[in-house]
Parts: C-alpha cells; sequence; structure tokens
C-alpha cells in the first residue's frame, strides 16, 4: 500500500446514481463501520489489481446489485482524514441494469438532489455535496 508521512493512501471509487427525476440513491453505512449512519455514495476501496472504474463496477454490484452501464467522470481528489488519506473517485451513474437495493442489509433511499445535505455525510464528501446541489440538472 502506498504510504505518506505513514498514513495509508487508501483509493475509493464511488457511485452517484442519478435517475431521470434527479434523485440520487444514497446507502446509509452501517454500525460498526467507519462514518456508521453517516449516508454515502455506494462504493469502496479499489484492489491493488483494479482500474477505478472496476472497481465501482464491482462494488456497485455488491453494495447495491445494480449492472452499471454508463459512468462519467464527477469529481477526483484526495482528503486527508486523521488515519489516512483517501483519494476519492466519483463517478456520475445515470444508466444501469436492475433496481438498486442495500444488498448488504444496509438501509437506501432515492434523494433529490437539491435536497442533499453535507452534514448527513463523512467530511469529505462537503465540498462534493455542495457542487452537485449547485449543479443544474434535472428539469
Ligand atoms: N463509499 C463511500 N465511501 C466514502 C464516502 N465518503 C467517505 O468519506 N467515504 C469513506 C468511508 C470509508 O472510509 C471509505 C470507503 O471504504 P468502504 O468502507 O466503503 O470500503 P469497502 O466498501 O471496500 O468495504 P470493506 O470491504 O473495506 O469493508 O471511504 C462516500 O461517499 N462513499
Ligand atoms: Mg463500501
Amino acid at each position: 500500500m502506498e504510504e505518506h508521512n505513514s498514513k495509508p493512501i487508501v483509493r475509493v471509487a464511488a457511485g452517484i446514481i442519478r435517475n431521470e427525476f434527479g434523485q440520487i440513491y444514497l446507502t446509509q453505512r452501517l454500525e460498526g463501520q467507519d462514518f456508521a449512519q453517516s449516508l454515502e455514495f455506494p462504493g469502496g476501496k479499489v484492489e491493488a489489481d483494479e482500474t477505478p472504474e472496476e472497481a465501482l463496477k464491482r462494488e456497485l454490484e455488491e453494495e447495491v446489485g445494480i449492472v452499471t452501464l454508463s459512468a462519467f467522470p464527477y469529481e477526483h481528489f484526495s482528503f486527508d482524514y486523521p488515519n489516512k488519506i483517501i483519494e476519492f473517485f466519483f463517478y456520475l451513474v445515470e444508466e444501469w441494469a436492475g433496481e438498486p437495493f442495500g444488498r448488504e442489509g444496509q438501509e437506501g433511499f432515492w434523494i433529490e438532489q437539491s435536497s442533499l445535505e453535507e452534514g448527513q455525510f463523512p467530511p469529505a464528501n462537503t465540498d462534493l455535496i455542495r457542487k452537485l446541489k449547485s449543479d443544474i440538472c434535472c428539469r
């Protein structure tokens, strides 16, 4: 694993799954995970042998049971948490097969893009949520 000032650097790929009504599918992190109860964009760690896009597709199938049909890079940034640095790859996913659900027992919700609240997400998501709220997407 890559390190920076002795902190591990973790790569995470996650999907902004958006339907034709401008709603985004979010899940709630489970008890026992870091940031338990926070909302999150479904996704997870990029394995050593994967590209971020491959990880996205694998994670969306594992966590919310959908097959990703298109994914566009939306934001790429690093966030410095006390115990690790996370390099995030967020993708906009507007075409998929199946109906997303909390396949690992987590709650899932469709939330209007304009009603997202930064405070419900882990700290790394703040700027991303602001950008999404200010983006005109759906009429
Ligand atoms: N999926 C996701 N993770 C986020 C977001 N914001 C944020 O800070 N994170 C953090 C939480 C975790 O520390 C890390 C994601 O790792 P994860 O726990 O989902 O990893 P994973 O699905 O591969 O799970 P595991 O196999 O390690 O249990 O990124 C987000 O919007 N989506
Ligand atoms: Mg995950």
